[in-house]
């Protein structure tokens, strides 16, 4: 069964989200619905092309399209302005010159499509794009929404900008070659929403924890669907994060992303260190008296039955990750602010004086 979720923007740059078993088949037409231009460009990683980029290509070839491919190692360590460079050094090699109606595809996880928006978004000042996501994370997540970019040093997502897809193609058929810890990963994001906006797909996600890490279709189709949904809310409603709502997708990304930075992109999945912030964010909001124990106890039995981890490093200081917190993109005057949750499904965006910060943490690494 297909489903459409729409995600209504201003100036006419609505999209819709496709999702369903065997979509990868019908990407040629949901190209040439929305291409300026008979040009097209597949953006990929070599494994996953080798995978699932013949049947890619295919269908943009079956509808007329002219198809040329990139592929590019990627990984988080590699999310960088140096693999940008290398991204525009392969579209301009391309003969003849690509113009500024060509349409990009990006095929892969977060991070190809989080380094292909952000290419779309400045080559030529601006080429269209579609998600065409093959993780789990990428499906519930960062396929939708328009928030592209790259790590700078240890500043997670510091250098991007704002550039919305065209459409998004989703075929959970590809989630078939994930390994489990990346589709653990992404089942992070789908507690996260749980958290702030949706308790029952909490209680969904903890209850059918087993069959969600085999890829039981059902339960992926129903995450996938729900989570595109609740997101696809949020951006309508704030697509640039300028009310503080779109920033209660940040929620356990405050002390998540300093983690990644802190661990030089190496150490965690993206997923993996959310779901630890999220227990930080869990436990600052305690501190701060906002959060309920009960909201804590339902996001730590979400993440136990995950499998997915919850405690510090001991190898990097509160210090270390706080410093770090100061440069988020959510602070202000280099005060870090919290996504804290009051209740299941509400939460809001906080400052929060620094030694309740440090209390939060002191109380994560003891009691975790
Ligand atoms: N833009 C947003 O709104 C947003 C939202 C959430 C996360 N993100 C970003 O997304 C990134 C994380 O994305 P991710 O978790 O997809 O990581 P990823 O893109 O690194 O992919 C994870 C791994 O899975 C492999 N892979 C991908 N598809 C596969 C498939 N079908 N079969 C087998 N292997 C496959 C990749 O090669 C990679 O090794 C982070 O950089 C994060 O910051 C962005
Ligand atoms: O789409 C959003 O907005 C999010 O915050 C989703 C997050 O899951 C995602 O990791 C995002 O890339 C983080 O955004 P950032 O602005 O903190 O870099
Ligand atoms: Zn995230």
């Amino acid at each position: 069964m297909s489903q459409v979720v729409p995600v209504a923007l201003s100036e006419g740059r609505d999209y819709q989200i496709q999702i369903g078993s065997g979509a990868l088949s019908t990407l040629g037409e949901q190209a040439k619905a929305v291409a300026r231009s008979s040009r097209v460009v597949v953006l990929s990683q070599p494994g996953i092309f080798r995978r699932w980029g013949q049947q890619v290509q295919a269908s943009l070839e079956e509808v007329g399209l002219q198809v040329d491919t990139l592929c590019y190692p990627a990984g988080e360590h590699h999310k960088n302005l140096r693999m940008i460079g290398r991204l525009y050094e392969g579209l301009y090699e391309l003969t003849p010159a690509l113009d500024r109606k060509t349409l990009l595809v990006a095929l892969g996880g977060g991070v190809v499509g989080d380094m292909v928006g952000y290419v779309a978004a400045t080559y030529l000042r601006g080429l269209d794009y579609l998600q065409v996501p093959t993780t789990l994370l990428a499906m519930v997540d960062s396929s939708v929404g328009g928030k592209t970019g790259v790590d700078f040093r240890e500043g997670k997502n510091l250098v991007g900008a704002f550039h919305q897809p065209r459409a998004v193609v989703i075929d959970p058929n590809v989630l078939t070659t994930l390994p489990r810890r990346e589709v653990r990963a992404g089942l992070a994001e789908v507690v996260k929403y749980g958290v702030i906006q949706d308790p029952e797909l909490l209680g969904y996600v903890t209850r059918h924890a087993k069959p969600l890490q085999a890829i039981d279709p059902e339960a992926i189709a129903h995450v996938v669907a729900r989570s595109c949904q609740l997101k696809a809310e949020v951006v309508t409603a704030d697509e640039r994060e300028e009310t503080g709502l779109r920033a209660i997708l940040n929620f356990g990304h405050t002390i998540g992303h300093a983690l990644e930075g802190a661990t030089h992109y190496r150490r965690y999945k993206h997923g993996e260190a959310v779901a630890i912030g999220m227990v930080s964010a869990a436990l600052i909001g305690e501190e701060a008296g906002v959060t309920p124990r009960e909201v804590t106890g339902a996001l730590r039995e979400a993440l136990e039955a995950l499998g997915l981890p919850q405690a510090l490093p001991t190898d990097i200081s509160d210090e270390a990750l706080l410093a770090l917190t100061a440069r988020d993109k959510k602070a202000v005057v280099g005060e870090a602010r919290f996504v804290l949750a009051e209740a299941l499904g509400a939460v809001r965006l906080c400052p929060v004086p620094l030694e309740l910060v440090r209390s939060g943490l002191v109380r994560h690494r003891q009691e975790v």
